[in-house]
């Protein structure tokens, strides 16, 4: 067990969001969560990463209690995490974004920016352009590229597929898989995509109203209305 929540409270100001969620990740497992707008899967991951304060429940990464740990604390020790929405930065160029993933990590790495360029050519070939220019999908690969280049320990993406056409999709689906394999990664995904899901994960939580509901393999999603129930789609 690489990442673990155990009775996690949090949210915004008074409102609690989060209510006695538990899960446990483990080594090089890409553990999916899935459930409707709006139960918390957001916050989750901006709790875990130290962005949101818990209110209550216990957190461990490693084997240590991350209390108190702020997000470049947490960074630093190996969480890497892709927000929704990816948030690179637009006015910087793509090798600018990488090395900002870098400091963030506390590090400066001229291989790990090799390594990562050599699993994004599209990204080598676009070094030099700002980030707001690049398309959607070359985007999500920046943000991608960028968590991968502190060398993360436990990768958090939230919902990587959203807005991109679906061959990029299948091609962030072969990256995760690459990454677990290679680099020996667990990842914490949250994801709407059915064949994302599909291609990528070992495991599923389904999460409503702030906690985890159900848990089981990715076939759960064969079912019709299990997936009218609890997807966004
Ligand atoms: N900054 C905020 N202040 C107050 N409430 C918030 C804030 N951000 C989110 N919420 C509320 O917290 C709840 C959970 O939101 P969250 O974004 O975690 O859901 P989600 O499962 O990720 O949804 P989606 O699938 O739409 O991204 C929602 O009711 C939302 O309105």
């Amino acid at each position: 067990m690489i990442l673990s929540a155990q009775d996690l409270t949090g949210g915004y100001g008074t409102i609690n969001v989060l209510s006695d969620l538990s899960f446990e990740l483990g080594e090089e497992e890409v553990l999916t969560v899935i459930g409707r707008n709006g139960v918390g899967k957001t916050t989750l991951m901006r709790v875990l990463t130290g962005h949101l304060p818990k209110t209550g429940g216990t957190i461990r990464f490693l084997d240590g209690d991350t209390a108190g740990m702020k997000p470049y604390a947490l960074a630093r020790a190996g969480i890497g995490y892709v927000p929704q929405g990816r948030q690179i930065f637009a006015k910087l160029t793509v090798e600018e974004n990488l090395l900002t993933g870098m400091r963030a990590a506390g590090g400066h790495d001229p291989d790990a920016m090799e390594d990562v360029l050599e699993m994004f050519p599209r990204l080598r070939e676009r070094l030099g352009q700002m980030g707001g220019t690049l398309s959607g999908g070359e985007q999500q690969q920046l943000a991608l590229a960028r968590a991968l280049c502190g060398k993360p320990k436990v990768l958090l993406l939230d919902e990587p597929s959203e807005g991109i056409q679906p061959n990029i999709v299948d091609l962030i689906g072969d990256l995760i898989t690459r990454i677990v394999k290679e680099r020996r990664l667990s990842v914490l995904l949250v994801e709407q995509n059915l064949n994302l899901i599909r291609t990528t994960a070992h495991r599923c939580l389904v999460m409503d109203k702030g906690k985890i509901v159900a848990e089981g393999p990715p076939t759960l999603l064969d079912d019709e209305e299990f997936v009218a129930r609890h997807l966004a789609i």
